[in-house]
């Protein structure tokens, strides 16, 4: 008999062996959607000089003091300035240079008037621009420092890497980027009835699925895949592959033959190996039979064969492990209230994880059920982008009721399981 514990509780369990993996370098062509390894802080001003913002005319402020559209000032225009060229030398009062938007403001000018309320006048030979109005001392300049202050803290440490934080690591010059390794992550996949996917059918068995479809989801959780195959239910087999995982990856992932079947294995894998246990029996839909383990201080996971409750237990195991390996602070599924679209009416004595589908109508989110929520389902995780959250011994949940809903397609996690 195994006494069940509780989803909290388990992940507790299997976090306190969790800890920081290495950290590497990877060219930042190659760095989005890893983690950061390290804090990035602005290592200059940015801008690092004063610009203009716009195109049109550096000028001394105080000379357009008079200026109206009945006395408008002209000043000469002494030359140009792009975003490749810099003007040398100050410039005097009754002196304007032409500038274009990013080029860096010359000396001497403390202003910039936009080329649309100007005009260009010429006169004995010479440009000047007219000028209608009054400018005030700093109008259209980005100052040095507007953007980003050398020092300030921009993104932190476990960050994945989005095209935002791309271009603040290329805007500091970094070219090789500190990353975090990503983990491996072991997939074996127990059960003589399992096919390769190029496998046609035959009577009794199906195909692997499960291996796939984990490989996927340690990709989004931003792991390293390592399939090891299917393996046939002996203990010899399932223990060979167990022992080899161990030594070439950093978290061994095992799916089905975790449960009380005559071929079920794993359980016995697990005391060959000496290895502590953490639990094997957990109070939630679907997935209670998900194991976890310690050997040689490596985290085994024994997830359910049975597709969803795989899937689940990925996610809520798994996953939170594997951020942690990245440097996430935030390393567990964030937690949003959605109202429930419709009736769920099936009761249980353990909390419920419901693949199902977030969507945002009319300014609230809305959840439903992505498909059919039994553990051996596939269909409905195709639909699942977050799982719900129904807590046990309930009479059920009524449409209408606020509920929790765990997101799945989500970057920014949270710092605690709640
Ligand atoms: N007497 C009891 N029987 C069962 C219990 C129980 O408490 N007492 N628990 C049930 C629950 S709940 C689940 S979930 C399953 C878990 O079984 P295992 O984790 O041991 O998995 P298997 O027996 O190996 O397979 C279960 C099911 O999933 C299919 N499967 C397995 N691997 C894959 C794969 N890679 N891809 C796709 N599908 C896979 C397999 O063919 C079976 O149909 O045990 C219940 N039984
Ligand atoms: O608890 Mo089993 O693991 O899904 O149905
Ligand atoms: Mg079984």
């Amino acid at each position: 008999m195994r006494k069940p514990i509780k989803v909290e509780e388990a992940i507790e369990r299997v976090m306190k062996w969790s800890y920081e993996g290495e950290k590497e370098y990877v060219s930042i062509e190659e760095s989005f959607g890893r983690a950061l390894a390290e804090d990035i802080k602005a290592t200059t001003d940015v801008p690092w000089f004063d610009r203009s913002p716009y195109d049109g005319y550096a000028i001394c402020a105080a000379a357009t003091e008079n200026a109206s559209a009945s006395t408008p000032v002209l000043l000469e225009v002494v030359g140009t300035v792009g975003a490749e060229t810099v003007w040398e030398g100050p410039i005097e009062p009754h002196q304007a240079v032409k500038i274009m938007t990013g080029a860096a403001i010359p000396d001497g000018a403390n202003a910039v008037i936009m080329v649309e309320l100007t005009q260009e006048v010429i006169k004995d030979g010479k440009t000047f621009v007219q000028i209608k109005r009054r400018v005030a001392e700093g109008e259209n300049i980005s100052r040095i420092g507007e953007d980003m202050q050398e020092g300030c803290l921009l993104v932190e440490k476990g960050t994945v890497i989005n095209p935002g934080v791309v271009a603040v690591l290329a805007t500091f010059g970094y070219y090789r980027v500190p990353v975090m390794k990503r983990p491996k992550v072991a997939i074996i996949a127990t059960g003589s009835e399992l096919l390769e996917v190029y496998e046609p059918l035959e009577k009794g068995k199906i195909r692997n699925s499960n291996a796939y479809m984990l490989k996927a989801q340690v990709r989004r959780a931003g792991g390293e895949p390592i399939v090891y195959g299917k393996v046939k239910d002996t203990f010899e087999a399932t223990f060979e592959a167990v022992t080899k995982a161990m030594q070439e990856a950093d978290i061994v992932v095992t799916t089905g033959g975790v449960s009380v079947g005559d071929f079920d294995y794993i359980p016995n894998v697990y005391e060959k190996l000496g290895a502590q246990l953490l639990f094997n029996k957990v109070g939630m839909r679907p997935g209670s039979v998900t194991s976890a383990a310690v050997a040689d201080k490596k985290v085994l996971f024994g997830l359910s064969g049975n597709p969803s409750a795989c899937y689940v237990g990925f996610e809520l195991f798994v996953r939170p492990f594997l951020k942690a390996m990245l440097g996430q602070k935030n390393c567990y599924l964030k937690k949003v209230q959605a109202i429930l679209k419709e009736d769920f009416l099936k009761t249980n004595p353990f909390t419920r994880f419901v693949r199902a589908k977030l969507s945002y109508n009319d300014g609230m989110l809305h959840v439903e059920p992505a498909g059919k929520d039994k553990s051996n389902i596939v269909s409905s995780l195709v639909q699942a982008n977050s799982l719900l959250v129904l807590p046990g011994g309930s009479r059920g949940f009524k449409a209408g009721t606020k509920v929790d809903v765990l997101l799945l397609e989500d970057e920014e996690g949270a710092p605690k399981w709640s």
